[in-house]
């Protein structure tokens, strides 16, 4: 639970039965300056709402049908704390059915558009349509509510769903059938706003101008005289995680800069001229590609490079915190890497692939943790450092994983793979910035491909390896689309690669957006 914010600010809590889109109805909410946590419905119980008491609480959806044996349940407390609830589908449903009604199965499945009419004039449709006009909204269930709980009536439907919108306006208590959260329903935004705000009253006290000082405050107080290190990459969460804390606690902090041989082309010189150049600010510059990529040599697996690349963090981070006497590690952790609710609908989630964070750290190093992004999303992040003015260079950066080229090389990496592919990348996104496309894109990289192939070169043979060019656009990384480069543009940067880059015969443009593909290879 992220106790101190939840103290300060007026909280809206959403309660998770494990929606796709869960993380959503948070960034709608954030959008809108209102601070809300995400918590899996097991974990609600009448302890922590008091411990936090909401001010509005929102049920998500959910894969679940409320029928089925053992289906989730939202704790019967959050109908007595007074305050406003608003289910969403699953949440609906499982309102409707805890409060004395029925949903079930066994009717037409709907996904996708669909159009409300409203019956009658809803404080959470002002603004957005009136009794007897439509709205477009997105649908994405196959059971629905069939009885409805005493107190509550129908304010609109749709073709399939004679109870897309319920209400029973004395407890402030809201049931939609389809998802507000969602761009698709063009309005949502506005219905999630009329509910916290004009129904729930809540006042929007959530800014990044105030989240600055609020975490300078928690930062003094959690580290004390105390030293601390921070791992210091060039990306955004670890910059912004940097000046933040240099703020609060000035010269007790030293960051730490590994070069571990895997960053891009003039990288290590770029974040290390740029840090010293802008702030005074004790900055290591570890020097560490021979254990690295000495280290991975012969590696070939995925999920080993990346353990590999992890040990060695620590090890790296460890020798320099015994060096200081520091009793803290500082680190970007983001609000979507502790949301637990992944795995709601049944045991803990597949893991796809370790990121690697310093996360490993604290037991072995017993640093304590200092983690002041929290509960940012990134693009939260990104206001707080222009808050902190933090040079455009450092917030607009495309993120950069820890285990850099690595994961972008299939196979074994050897120093002159490492090579190509930074020329090869180099290429790439000069191109991107001469065209200016740089800020339209949330990340844009090359991979160094494990094949071979016949070109002709000059009227000579080739067999050189092939790559492949990825761009996506994305707003948190979760979920992401491929960025649509004009064939002008493709092929100028592919002309580019074969004639300055030796050693690639080949460029492929890579067109999976994510899910099903994930944004790195590896
Ligand atoms: N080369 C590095 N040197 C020191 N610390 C690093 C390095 N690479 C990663 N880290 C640490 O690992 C953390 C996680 O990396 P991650 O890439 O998620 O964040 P970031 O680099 O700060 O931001 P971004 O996601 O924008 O690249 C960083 O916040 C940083 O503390
Ligand atoms: O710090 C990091 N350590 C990692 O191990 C790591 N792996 C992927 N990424 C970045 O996370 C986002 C989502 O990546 P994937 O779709 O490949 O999982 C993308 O922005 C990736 O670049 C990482 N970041
Ligand atoms: N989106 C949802 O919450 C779906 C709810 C339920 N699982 C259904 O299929 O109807
Ligand atoms: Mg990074």
């Amino acid at each position: 639970m992220t106790a101190e914010a939840a103290d300060i600010h007026e909280l809206c809590l959403i309660v998770d039965f494990g929606s796709q889109v869960t993380q959503l109805i948070a960034r709608r909410l954030r959008e809108i300056g209102v601070y809300c946590e995400i918590h899996p419905f097991d974990r609600v119980d009448a302890a922590m709402l008091a411990a936090h008491p909401p001010k509005a609480v929102i049920l998500s959806g959910g894969p679940a049908s409320v029928e089925d044996e053992g289906a989730p349940r939202a704790a019967p407390e959050i109908f007595e704390l007074g305050v406003p609830v608003l289910g969403i589908c699953y949440g609906q449903m499982v309102m409707v059915h805890q409060l004395g009604g029925r949903a079930e199965g066994g009717h037409i499945r709907e996904f996708g558009r669909a159009e409300l009419r409203l019956a009658e004039p809803s404080e959470l449709f002002e603004g957005v349509a009136g009794p007897g006009e439509t709205a477009e909204v997105w649908m994405s269930h196959g059971d629905r509510v069939s009885a409805m709980p005493p107190g509550f009536h129908v304010q609109g439907a749709s073709e399939g769903a004679p109870y897309a919108v319920l209400a029973d306006p004395a407890r402030r208590f809201y049931g939609l059938m389809f998802h507000p959260e969602v761009a698709h329903t063009p309005k949502g935004a506005a219905i999630l706003e009329n509910f916290v705000r004009r129904i729930a009253g809540m006042k929007g006290d959530w800014s990044m101008a105030a989240y600055r000082d609020e975490a300078i405050a928690r930062i003094r107080e959690q580290v004390g005289d105390a030293r601390v290190i921070c791992g210091l990459s060039g990306g955004v969460d670890s910059s912004v995680t940097a000046i933040l804390l240099h703020e609060a606690i000035g010269d007790q902090l030293t960051c730490v800069f590994v070069d571990h041989g895997l960053l891009r082309q003039g990288e290590a010189e770029e974040v290390v001229t740029l840090f010293r150049d802008t702030y005074n600010i004790p900055l290591v510059h570890a020097e560490e590609a021979d254990r690295f990529v000495g280290a991975l040599a012969g590696v070939t697996d995925p999920e080993t490079k990346r353990k590999t690349i992890g040990r060695l963090f620590i090890e790296v981070f460890d020798e320099h915190a015994k060096g200081i006497e520091a009793d803290f590690l500082a680190q970007g952790t983001l609000y979507p890497d502790v949301i637990e609710s992944v795995s709601v609908s049944g045991g803990p989630s597949v893991t796809i692939k370790s990121h690697h964070n310093v996360g490993g750290l604290p037991e072995r190093m017993k640093l304590k943790l200092v983690e002041p992004l929290r509960e940012l999303f990134k693009d939260e992040v990104r206001a707080l450092g222009r808050e902190l003015g933090l040079p455009p260079a450092f917030v607009g950066r495309h993120p950069f994983p820890g285990p850099g080229l690595a994961i972008r090389i299939p196979g074994e990496i050897t120093p002159e793979r490492l090579e190509i592919l930074r020329a090869a990348d180099a290429i790439y996104l000069e191109e991107i910035r001469r065209a200016g496309l740089y800020d339209e894109i949330w990340q844009a990289f090359t991979v160094l491909l494990p094949v071979r192939s016949v070109g002709v070169m000059g009227d000579g043979r080739t067999y050189d390896q092939a790559c492949a060019l990825r761009a996506v656009t994305s707003v948190d990384g979760m979920t992401a689309d491929v960025y649509p480069f004009t064939p002008a543009f493709l092929s100028r940067v592919a002309g580019r690669i074969v004639g300055e880059v030796r050693g690639i015969n080949r460029v492929t443009y890579d067109i999976t957006s994510k899910p099903p593909g994930t944004i790195e290879w590896e």
